[in-house]
């Protein structure tokens, strides 16, 4: 694992020590979490790109936007009425800059689920802040990884399990989530490659040929234009997630737009 990973689960193994009690009770209520799927294959029935939008003040060592609550739920709110399926919300506060703040502003002015991105490795981060979407990394999860998934679902998260090679693939789909994610960044060396998706997405589609299941496949990270969209739903990606490039842009409601009116 590349020493920044390694830096943040380490500040993230700190951080999790110094929580004393959790702040929700759970299982908490997840309206929302049950349409992420059929909103996603309904965006694709209607010509349109499943785009999860990331709320993403910074990148480890490159700050890209100052996004306080306030501006975490107007940009929210901008990427929603572009038609953004989902908002992802970095909450990791060191390498990322992100807030919990951050993520129950969004989920206050926004009415589709909304996905907590961070480095879960301790299962009392689930009664941090409430989400819709929960995400799992399992590469930093490994034997952890299906406990961690139950738990998720328990507690009334829909799991979004990140892969990035056939053997952490292997073992997500040997999972409950539904929503698989393939990260086109590397955590080893923090390349990003969209043949990540070219390779892994007809993996889980033959998996789900064989076993009659129906995952969702999330291609994340990476994607910067309408040809790199077209490229992984092509191969097989139900939806994206995008960050920087959404984030960086002057006009947050043209930049997603674009996105959602990729196959046009
Ligand atoms: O964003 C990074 O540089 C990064 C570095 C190391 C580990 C994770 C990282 N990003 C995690 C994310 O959740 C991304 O923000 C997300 O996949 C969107 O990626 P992008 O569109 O490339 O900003």
């Amino acid at each position: 694992m590349h020493s920044v990973i390694q830096e943040i689960v380490q500040a993230t193994v700190e951080r999790t020590a110094r929580m004393e009690y959790p702040k929700i009770r759970t299982p908490h209520s997840n309206s929302r979490t049950k349409s992420i799927i059929s909103d996603i294959r309904q965006k694709k029935a209607q010509g349109r790109v499943p785009v999860i939008a990331e709320v993403k003040p910074a990148s480890p060592g490159k700050k890209l936007r100052d996004i306080s609550p306030a501006d975490a739920s107007h940009i929210a709110s901008e990427m929603e009425k572009a038609g953004a399926v989902a908002i992802s919300v970095l909450t990791e506060p060191e390498f990322f800059h992100g807030s919990t703040g951050n993520l129950e502003a969004v989920r206050k002015n926004v009415s589709i689920p909304v996905l907590r991105k961070d480095f879960i490795i301790d299962k009392i981060q689930f009664d941090e802040v409430e989400s819709d979407l929960i995400l799992l990394i399992a590469g930093i999860l490994g034997s952890d990884l299906d406990e961690m998934v139950n738990i998720a679902i328990s507690k009334g998260f829909e799991p979004l399990v990140e892969t990035h090679n056939i053997r952490e693939l292997e073992e997500a789909l040997k999972t409950k989530a539904q929503l698989i994610g393939i990260n086109n960044r590397d955590l080893n060396t923090l390349e990003i490659n969209l043949n990540t998706t070219l390779e892994l997405a007809p993996v889980v589609r033959e998996h789900d040929k064989n076993n009659g299941s129906g995952h969702i496949i999330i291609s994340e990270s990476g994607i910067h234009s309408t040809d790199d969209i077209r490229k992984v739903i092509g191969a097989g990606a139900d939806a994206v997630l995008v960050g920087t490039s959404i984030i960086k842009s002057d006009d947050i409601y043209a930049k997603t737009k674009e996105f959602v009116d990729a196959l046009d």
